[in-house]
């Protein structure tokens, strides 16, 4: 079992495959970023797949394919069999945009997918296009409908930003709800790859909307997961995520792998390890000690907040949220 310094079980690994994308969503990458890794520096899915067996064996169980945008990685179906059928139990799940999901979701179910969280940030396809930089709402909703119909369980996450979407929060809210998947508003994150023009809407902002329209409680956290969510009166529950908080970091169960292999302990903080070179040298005993080491210096929680507040100055894409 992996337990960092502050007792928490680390039991979660999150796998950016690649930080490349087909949007250029306004909140993360408004432009082309000028140096992408190139392609020979990213772990092949054979030397991922050496990592993720030291990390089920380690004790995770708990993974989640992420990017940039995980679907633009050839083969990524094959990537996801290997997990599992190492160990069938895995929480295996991925984030993703949905863009590609329409032609992909059959195959990913097929390989052992069982979760998908995909970001629908408007339902008028003007919008979702200056939000995305690219005409991508009929796909990216052809992508969701398709992931129901093969049976992936789909959350959505929701970035609201004035004077964008936040006049959609309702509607995107009642197309999760009759389709019965949860909604996650997340707070935006300033960083310095969004455009300047960004507002996000803040938690309270966001619930005040929300009040004007339905009864609901405060349901707190669940589990490890840095949601807290809403229950309404007829029991469907949303959530909102307020990264820059730290309530969630005391149940904290996570670490990330970036397409390079750079493993790092917090969302927060800059500082990662590399396994690139253990596992390019086949030295598993060598990943694993990086991997503990990881955890071990895992930091208390993020110093977003507070008086010393700082920032992070990884990107989004590269990290996979
Ligand atoms: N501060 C902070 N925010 C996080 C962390 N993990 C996820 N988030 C935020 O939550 C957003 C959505 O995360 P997802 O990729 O959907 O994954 P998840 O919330 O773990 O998903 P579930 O397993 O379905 O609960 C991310 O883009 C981040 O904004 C974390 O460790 N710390
Ligand atoms: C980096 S993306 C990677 C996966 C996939 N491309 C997608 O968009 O779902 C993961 C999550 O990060 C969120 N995200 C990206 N930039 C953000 C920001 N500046 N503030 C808050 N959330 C952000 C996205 O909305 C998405 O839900
Ligand atoms: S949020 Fe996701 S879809 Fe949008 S640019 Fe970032 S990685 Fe791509
Ligand atoms: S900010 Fe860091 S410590 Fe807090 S939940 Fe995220 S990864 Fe864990």
């Amino acid at each position: 079992m992996l337990i960092d310094s502050y007792d928490r079980v680390v039991d979660y690994l999150r796998i950016s495959v690649t930080e490349r994308c087909n949007f250029r969503c306004q909140y993360c990458m408004p432009e082309k970023p000028f140096s992408w890794v190139p392609k020979e520096n990213l772990l092949s899915f054979e030397e991922l797949f050496l990592f993720v067996k030291v990390a089920i064996d380690e004790g995770i169980k708990k993974i989640r394919i992420t990017g940039g945008e995980p679907l633009l990685r050839e083969d990524l179906d094959k990537f996801i069999k290997m997990i599992y059928d190492y160990d069938p139990t895995i929480d295996l799940a991925m984030t993703s945009n949905a863009y590609l999901l329409k032609s992909t979701a059959q195959r990913l179910r097929d390989a052992g997918l069982k979760r998908i969280n995909v970001s629908i940030d408007s339902l008028k396809p003007e919008v979702a296009q200056k939000i995305a930089q690219k005409d991508v709402l009929a796909d990216v909703l052809a992508g969701v409908e398709e992931a129901r119909a093969v049976g992936l369980k789909v959350k959505v996450n929701m970035v609201p930003m004035k004077n964008m979407n936040a006049d959609e929060i309702v509607d995107v809210l009642e197309y999760c709800k009759e389709r019965d998947m949860t909604i996650r508003f997340i707070e935006y994150m300033e960083n310095q790859y969004a455009s300047k023009e960004i507002s996000g809407l803040k938690s309270d902002e966001l619930l005040a909307i929300l009040r004007e329209h339905y009864e609901f409680e405060d349901e707190g956290f669940d589990g490890a997961s840095p949601s807290r969510y809403y229950r309404m009166k007829d029991g469907y529950r949303f959530g909102i995520i307020e990264p820059y908080g730290d309530d969630f970091c005391k149940q904290c169960n996570r670490i990330r792998l970036t397409a390079e292999g750079n493993l790092i302990p917090c969302l927060y903080f800059d500082e990662a390890m590399s396994i690139s070179k253990s596992i390019k040298e086949g030295d598993i005993a060598a990943a694993a000690e990086v991997l503990r080491d990881v955890v071990k210096n895992k930091p208390e929680k993020n110093r977003w907040g507070g008086e010393d507040s700082e920032s992070s100055s990884r990107a989004f894409y590269e990290t996979g949220g």
